[in-house]
């Protein structure tokens, strides 16, 4: 399930209700003294509304029909009181309104994230980041608007309008039952408008966190981008996902204001129908025209809540798209979840055996087929093959980031797919190939090995991974904030940040995907030594780029096309000229014995022994 998809799907009878009571279920208790000052204000602005249409009728009578002098005092007063009033209701209401919405957008960002930390790998390997963030972005503002559209709405519009009908009615039935003849019309507007945006929307969020997100990779490759000259074919691309975002934006902008020339239209001739006809009872049948102006004024006021009203059923279209859009992330199930019976692993020595495994991303790829083997506890077991051949892959399964198709993976004798995730994955400390550095200082990022690491005990970590010469020489010394992925930091640096973290985190299982970046040579040696200290007493589990570490094993797997082809020693596996790894060595290992030092990457040595299908990612 991805969150790009498109969908079609209409929004159902009664939807907008639901959402609506879901968001208040989740989130209306510890909102309620908000609501009630948004009721008592909306009540208030309501009330002094109709009040100023009703207070009319005795100005036109008393003071010009009758010219008492005495009813300016009061009217004037009165008037005046109302708008003072209103001011002070419609500033309460705006900000408790703004509080409740502020928050939710708050909440629902913390939520999102929560939840995000739940979902499996796949789900972020099927959904570019950028977007994702632009998504959630725009829709948590889609489910503020829903609740404080619906707020305002209904407490002030609606209300006002029941207060200023009321008032037209009790002045004039006649009257008010010919102006409320423009209802049908206007709401059969409504009906059909709403339903040309819906389909519009949708499509609209998705074209803009498309482009929010194909900005967002831009300025993340920045240096591929220049390096490669890509800018023209880039702002191309930008150029027509803008193009196709303002166009679809000014569709939503032609349909949904067809609204305002329908209701003006209809407006128009309600005061119209209504002028034309308390005119004519004035002037022919001499009625007094205090009630008349009283029920004009009404109308008019009237106009503007019901406009409103008529319009947030547009905008509540809208905000509903996006509010289905958030809770279809918050609804997508965590995969790899722990079994209800799951305990606590207690892993002491590390042992990993994978017994019989087999897994593919999809069913009909198989990556992983039948491979059996023991990473021996306190052991260092190299992983060699082809790129494409599953050696990620394998490591990703031991984490437990997605789960195998059939056999079991085990350590400590423990089945981890009936242990805690936490517990498992807090005995690995993993070291990955491209080490990712995240916002914070360099004391920070050491430290998520272990958030419970002293100070001192991250300095000494630091000092193993052979880190803490350089991070001495960083303007703030440990207290450095890292730039975006630690750029501020060289290749070279960055990993030895990651192994200090791997070191804090004092896990008996280490698992290293070597880097195969190319390091000068004095890097490499220091990254060597300090994952050589790493790698002391811990069961190691090592994609091995370089020669040293595969010659240096205490066990070698050779995987071919995800099947284990060939175990051993570097010895043994050297005894049989006719191996693999034999093969390997003789075409590869040469070179990096024999022309530069032997801490060179062999990533691509292992050779492919048969044509392989596009392998991906990894391509
Ligand atoms: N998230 C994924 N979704 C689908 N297929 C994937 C995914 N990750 C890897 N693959 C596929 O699984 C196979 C094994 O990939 P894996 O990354 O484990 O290989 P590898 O041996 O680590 O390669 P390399 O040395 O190049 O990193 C490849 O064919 C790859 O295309």
């Amino acid at each position: 399930m991805t969150l790009d998809t498109p969908s079609k799907q209409k929004a159902r009878p009664g939807e907008v209700n639901a959402v609506l009571r879901r968001i208040l279920a989740e989130n209306g208790h510890d909102h309620r003294w908000s609501y009630v000052v948004v009721i008592a204000c909306s009540l208030i602005v309501s009330g002094t509304t109709a009040f100023s249409a009703w207070v009319m009728a005795p100005m036109v009578n008393q003071i010009f029909y009758e010219r008492r002098g005495d009813a300016i005092v009061w009217i004037c007063a009165g008037f005046m009181g109302a708008f003072l009033l209103r001011g002070f209701a419609g500033y309460g209401q705006a900000v408790a309104l703004a509080k409740i919405g502020n928050n939710l957008v708050a909440r629902y960002q913390k939520r999102i994230f929560d939840h995000l930390m739940k979902l499996g790998v796949s789900f972020f390997t099927d959904t570019r980041s950028g977007r994702l963030a632009a998504q959630v972005n725009e829709n948590v503002g889609g489910i503020r608007d829903l609740l404080s559209l619906t707020l305002t709405s209904i407490t002030r519009d609606a209300v006002t309008l029941v207060g200023l009908v009321g008032l037209m009615i009790y002045q004039d039935p006649v009257l008010s039952l010919s102006s409320l003849l423009i209802g049908p019309p206007l709401i059969w507007a409504v009906v059909y408008i709403t339903r040309r945006v819906r389909q519009i929307n949708r499509e609209s969020v998705l074209i803009n966190s498309r482009l929010i997100g194909a900005i967002q990779e831009a300025t993340q490759g920045i240096a591929i981008v220049k390096a490669f000259t890509m800018e023209g074919e880039l702002a191309r691309r930008i150029d027509d996902m803008a193009d196709t975002a303002e166009q679809r934006s000014n569709k939503i902008a032609r349909v949904s204001e067809r609204l305002s020339p329908i209701s003006d239209m209809l407006a128009g001739l309600a005061v119209t129908a209504v002028i034309a006809y308390s005119g004519y009872r004035a002037l022919v049948l001499g009625q007094p025209p205090g009630a008349v102006f009283s029920f004009i004024t009404a109308l008019i006021l009237a106009y503007d809540p019901a406009r409103r009203l008529a319009r947030m059923q547009v905008g509540m279209e809208r905000a509903l798209v996006n509010a289905r859009m958030i809770y279809e992330l918050l609804d997508l199930e965590p995969q790899q979840e722990d079994t209800p019976d799951a305990v606590e692993a207690k892993i002491t020595s590390g042992e990993v055996r994978f017994n019989n495994v087999s897994f593919g991303y999809s069913a009909d790829m198989p990556v992983l087929r039948n491979l059996s083997f023991t990473a021996g506890a306190g052991k260092v077991t190299a992983i060699v093959g082809a790129s494409g051949a599953g050696k990620s892959t394998l490591v990703a399964l031991l984490q437990r980031f997605y789960d195998v198709d059939c056999g079991s993976i085990t350590v400590d004798d423990q089945d981890i797919a009936k242990v805690t995730k936490q517990s498992l994955r807090g005995s690995i400390a993993y070291v990955s190939q491209a080490p990712y550095l995240f916002e914070g200082t360099i004391r920070d990022n050491i430290r998520y090995g272990r958030l419970s690491a002293t100070d001192a005990e991250i300095e000494q970590a630091a000092r193993q991974a052979a880190a803490d010469d350089f991070i001495r020489l960083q303007p703030q010394g440990y207290d450095t904030p890292v730039g975006e992925n630690g750029v501020t930091l060289s290749g070279g640096q960055r990993q030895r940040v990651s192994i200090a973290r791997a070191i804090v985190r004092q896990a008996p299982i280490l698992l290293l995907d070597e880097a195969t970046s190319a390091l000068d040579n004095e890097a490499e040696a220091r990254v060597q030594e300090a994952l050589t200290h790493v790698m002391q007493g811990r069961t190691t589990i090592v994609i091995a780029h370089r020669l040293s570490t595969v010659v240096n094993a205490d066990h070698i797997i050779v995987l071919e096309e995800g099947r284990l082809v060939e175990e051993g020693t570097h010895a043994s596996l050297m005894a049989d000229p006719h191996s693999v790894y034999a093969r390997f060595h003789r075409v590869q290992g040469k070179k990096g014995l024999g022309l530069v030092d032997d801490a060179k990457p062999i990533q691509t040595s292992l050779p492919r022994t048969s044509a392989k299908k596009a392998v991906g990612r990894n391509a």
